[in-house]
């Protein structure tokens, strides 16, 4: 994750100071772009502890097409609580745009299930893609997607997957969405029948809160150790099917996690 770790030095030393929605203020470089080769190891830090089950268990929220954190609370996971109103809903966020965006006509689309289907019958289309950004729906989110929009490419019997990532927290949110889509590289090319190719991370906004600035310079002085490997023990009869635990990570060592508050 030595891309990683640069690109995080980069927003230190060349980012320009921001004030930002949330009153934090932030250190800001604009348009990124990071390529993991996921034959080569699972994309997840090692330079701090992440927590993976709250990755993997978000990654299925999505799935299911879920908007509302309940689900996500029954398996204690916290980190949408933030957002939340009083029951729990979101609006119409990641879940409802990826399985069920609905058009002005009235019609429903499963962007998910189109997109598998579009990579079994049509792998060399250039418009394998899903988009969460909603112009329609934006006002009733509680957040505006951040990572908005991926594409898949299918090339060799691999499918990789390139993300646009609107805005990224890097302290924070970064290594979830890399370990997310990551995981979500590998659910699409198992139902496919592939192996997995790159996960390619694009970023508009890449920023560093003020409040990370001390974590992130420790983090920076720690050397990545070798990627753990990502293995799926079943195969689930459809994307939506698969369970927390499907999956297991082999030797994944990381260093101490390091605190970071969560800019609102
Ligand atoms: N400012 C901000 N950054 C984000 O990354 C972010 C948001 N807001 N809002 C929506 C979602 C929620 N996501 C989050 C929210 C919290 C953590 C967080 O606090 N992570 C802790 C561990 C928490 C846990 O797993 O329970 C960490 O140290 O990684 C991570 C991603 C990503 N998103
Ligand atoms: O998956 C996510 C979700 C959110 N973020 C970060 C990026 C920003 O720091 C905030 C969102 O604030 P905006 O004002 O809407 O840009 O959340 C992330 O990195 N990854």
């Amino acid at each position: 994750m030595r891309q990683y770790l640069d690109l995080m030095d980069r927003v230190l030393t060349t980012g320009t100071k921001q004030v930002d929605r949330t009153g934090t203020g932030t250190l800001s470089v604009f348009g990124e772009q990071m390529r993991f080769d996921l034959a080569q190891g699972f994309p997840v830090l090692t330079t701090k502890q992440l927590h993976l089950r709250s990755i993997i268990v978000e990654l299925l929220w999505f799935l299911r097409g879920d908007t509302n954190v309940a689900w996500l609370r029954d398996r204690k996971v916290s980190i949408w609580d933030e957002w939340a109103d009083e029951a729990g809903d979101l609006g119409p966020v990641y879940g409802k745009q990826w399985r069920d965006w609905e058009t002005a006509d009235g019609r429903h689309i499963d962007q998910i299930a189109e997109l598998i289907d579009q990579i079994k019958t049509q792998p060399a289309s250039r418009r394998q893609i899903v988009s969460a950004w909603n112009p329609g729906d934006l006002h009733a989110m509680a957040l505006a997607p951040c990572h908005c929009l991926f594409q898949t490419h299918v090339a060799d019997g691999k499918l990789s997957l390139q993300l646009y990532q609107r805005s990224a927290d890097i302290f924070l949110g970064v290594p979830f969405n890399i370990a997310s889509y990551a995981l979500l590289t590998h659910l699409l090319a198992q139902q496919c029948g592939l192996a997995v190719g790159d996960l390619v991370w694009t970023g508009g906004d890449c920023h560093l809160y003020a409040n990370h600035l001390d974590q992130a310079r420790l983090q920076l002085t720690r050397d990545p150790g070798p990627l753990p490997r990502l293995e799926i023990l079943r195969q689930a009869p459809s994307i939506d099917a698969y369970e927390y635990e499907d999956f297991a990570l082999h030797g994944y060592e990381a260093q101490p996690h390091i605190k970071a508050p969560v800019a609102v």
